[in-house]
């Protein structure tokens, strides 16, 4: 995009290339030949297959982008914190806990990703920021409105950490972390739970002690189980790329036990405002399996 605006439009740029262009041709051996533009792209890409792969920056990061960018278009839509995950580990309480906070506001639902955007660990990257943008309203206020996204599978992704700190650099970063045990037989009876038949075909024990010489579909099954459950692997990988500062490890156990207290630390860490009293507005029924809180106005 930079390169067409740059070059594209720019009389001195086509000036400049052919130019260029003629003088290798009069004072090389070089032989310059073209390609038709896609025939041309094919080629590039079998030339630096490593650029296949595109990596979004935030467009009004740099003046020159800006100036070029369509006025329609804005920066805000995008999320100040990204709850990461990993599955089963209480994620969900967390979102229905933050989404109380009257500062707070998440994405729009994905239809096809159950509810997740899962932009930054998949395929859907490609579909390129004003596609994920659209999931996000525009902020009433870019300072006090918190935008934020909740995709449990960007913990253990090798392409999150990179892609998240080079779109939202800025961004928060909330991560919950229970007994990597109970974690991975949460996430097991869950996989059963949706009908999953390698899950409903193996148990539990034969799921974690499954060896080299095991079915690849039970591998498999063993791998997805137990992967987000290597906390320092996928937590150094996100501290390779965003500052100690900008994570929050929340103790899973604490948020199920001790939900209220959690919440100040989050808003505190977050720096939103107001404060928002979630000791008063949970009213937990003392059953630690579900959800069960009243939202009382009188919390603000
Ligand atoms: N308040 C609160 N705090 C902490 N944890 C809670 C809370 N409420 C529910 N749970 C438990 O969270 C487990 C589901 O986790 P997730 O929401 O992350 O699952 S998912 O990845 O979205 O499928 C799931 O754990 P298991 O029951 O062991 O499967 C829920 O019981």
């Amino acid at each position: 995009m930079t390169h067409l605006s740059n070059y594209g439009n720019d009389r001195l740029g086509v000036y400049t290339f052919v130019n260029l262009a003629n003088f290798v041709q009069s004072w090389t051996n070089l032989k310059l030949r073209t390609l038709p533009p896609l025939q041309l792209a094919h080629k590039y890409f079998d030339l630096f297959p490593e650029q296949r792969d595109p990596l979004w920056q935030n467009p009004c990061d740099d003046k020159r982008h800006r100036d070029i960018w369509s006025k329609e278009k804005t920066c805000d839509r995008l999320p100040k914190f990204l709850v990461i995950g990993p599955q089963k580990t209480g994620t969900t309480a967390l979102y229905l806990f933050l989404i109380m906070h009257p500062s707070i506001i998440s994405n729009s639902p994905s239809p096809k990703t159950f509810e997740e955007v899962q932009f930054f660990n998949r395929n859907n990257y490609h579909r390129g920021i004003d596609w994920y943008m659209e999931f996000f309203p525009v902020p009433s206020n870019v300072t006090t409105d918190f935008l934020f996204e909740k995709s449990a599978n960007y913990f253990h992704s090798e392409e999150a950490p990179k892609r998240a700190a080079s779109l939202i650099p800025k961004a928060k970063i909330i991560t919950i972390l229970i007994d990597p045990s109970d974690r991975a037989y949460s996430w097991y009876q869950h996989q059963r739970s949706h009908k999953d038949p390698a899950a409903l075909k193996f148990t539990f024990y034969q799921v974690i002690t499954a060896g080299h010489h095991a079915s690849a579909e039970l591998k498999a099954l063993q791998k997805k189980c137990l992967i987000p459950g290597w906390y320092a692997t996928h937590i150094g990988r996100w501290l390779a790329y965003f500052p100690p500062y900008q994570l929050l490890i929340i103790d899973g156990q604490q948020l199920r036990n001790d939900p209220a207290i959690i919440m100040d630390e989050v808003q505190k860490f977050l720096g939103v405002t107001p404060h928002y009293n979630y000791s008063e507005a949970l009213t937990l029924h003392g059953k630690t399996d579900f959800i069960f809180f009243e939202i009382k106005p009188s919390a603000l």
